[in-house]
């Protein structure tokens, strides 16, 4: 029989199919991962654009970590759109309640397309009740600008911030450079213990890149499922990323989603 370990998302849904929970799971299952889910809201989206945004009722979501929490052995979490104030709260009380542990925490705040994720009176409650409980955080440039208030221009500022951020409390943080004008889409990483270095990424020009954070940071998280070091799980994370994006698939519109069959036949050990 085989086995695979158990893993679980707290998201929000796309019905498009790119990003959110749907690529949480596809990425999960490219890494030979078994994920579970826990639905916190309801996109109505696509490649073009997100139409409608409906959180779920707060009991809803509890009822969805209880389920989970009675049957799996989760090996590692990872949290992504979460809309607003009550439900950051709710979802951080029930990472504790549940000790859910290697978690990663995704801050998204808006679409590519524009749509906001996140409520701007619930940053504080990132801040202060979410940040504090990550083992890995993976803000973009302008989610970690948001997060220490100040602006993000160059390599100093990248690992300025990095290091206010891990002082909020993430022990990990993985600062992507995917929203940088450069040729290059360097993220910068800063360990816990203080040890850091630059993860390069040739700029590929594509309009088929809706849900790369969320594919990231799931790939983060079946890694660490596995059992293997943060260290390894960011670097296996990146590796996946770089080779997908040579591998574009044509489905929708607008911003099309990757390809999570990408690294199936690559020297990207998943
Ligand atoms: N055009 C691109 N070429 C190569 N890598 C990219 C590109 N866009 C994003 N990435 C990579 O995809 C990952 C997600 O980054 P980013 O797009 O900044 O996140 P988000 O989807 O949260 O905004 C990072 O590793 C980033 O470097
Ligand atoms: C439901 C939902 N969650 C997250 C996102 C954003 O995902 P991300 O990986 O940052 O991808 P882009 O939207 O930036 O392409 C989303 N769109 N929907």
């Amino acid at each position: 029989m085989n086995e695979y370990p158990e893993a679980l998302t707290i998201a929000g849904t796309d019905s498009g199919g790119g990003a959110g929970m749907m690529a949480d799971i596809k990425t999960m299952q490219a890494c030979h991962v078994f994920s579970t889910s826990v639905v916190v809201g309801v996109t109505a989206q696509n490649t073009i654009d997100v139409q409608r945004v409906l959180p779920l009722p707060l009991e809803m979501v509890d009822a969805q970590f209880k389920s989970i929490a009675d049957d799996f052995v989760i090996k590692a979490a990872k949290t992504g759109a979460l809309f607003d104030a009550e439900h950051v709260h709710n979802v951080a009380q029930n990472i504790q309640r549940y000790s859910l542990e290697n978690l990663v925490v995704d801050p998204v705040m808006v679409a590519k397309g524009g749509a906001k994720l996140l409520t701007d009176d619930a940053i504080d409650t990132v801040i202060t009740e979410l940040i504090p409980l990550a083992d890995i955080i993976t803000p973009n440039l302008p989610e970690a600008e948001t997060i220490v208030k100040h602006s993000i221009t160059d390599r100093e500022s990248t690992k300025r911030a990095a290091k206010e951020i891990q002082q909020l409390g993430a022990k990990n943080v993985v600062l992507k450079g995917g929203h940088s004008n450069g040729p290059k889409n360097d993220d910068y990483v800063l360990l816990a213990d203080g040890s850091d270095f630059w993860m390069s990424g040739q700029h590929v020009d594509s309009k088929r890149k809706h849900g790369t954070g969320d594919t990231l940071s799931s790939v983060m998280v079946a890694e660490l499922a596995k059992g293997h070091s943060v260290k390894m799980a960011i670097q296996t994370a990146k590796q996946f990323m770089n080779e997908i994006l040579q591998h574009e698939i044509h489905v929708g519109q607008g911003h099309g989603p990757l390809n999570h069959w990408g690294a199936e036949n690559s020297n990207v050990k998943i």
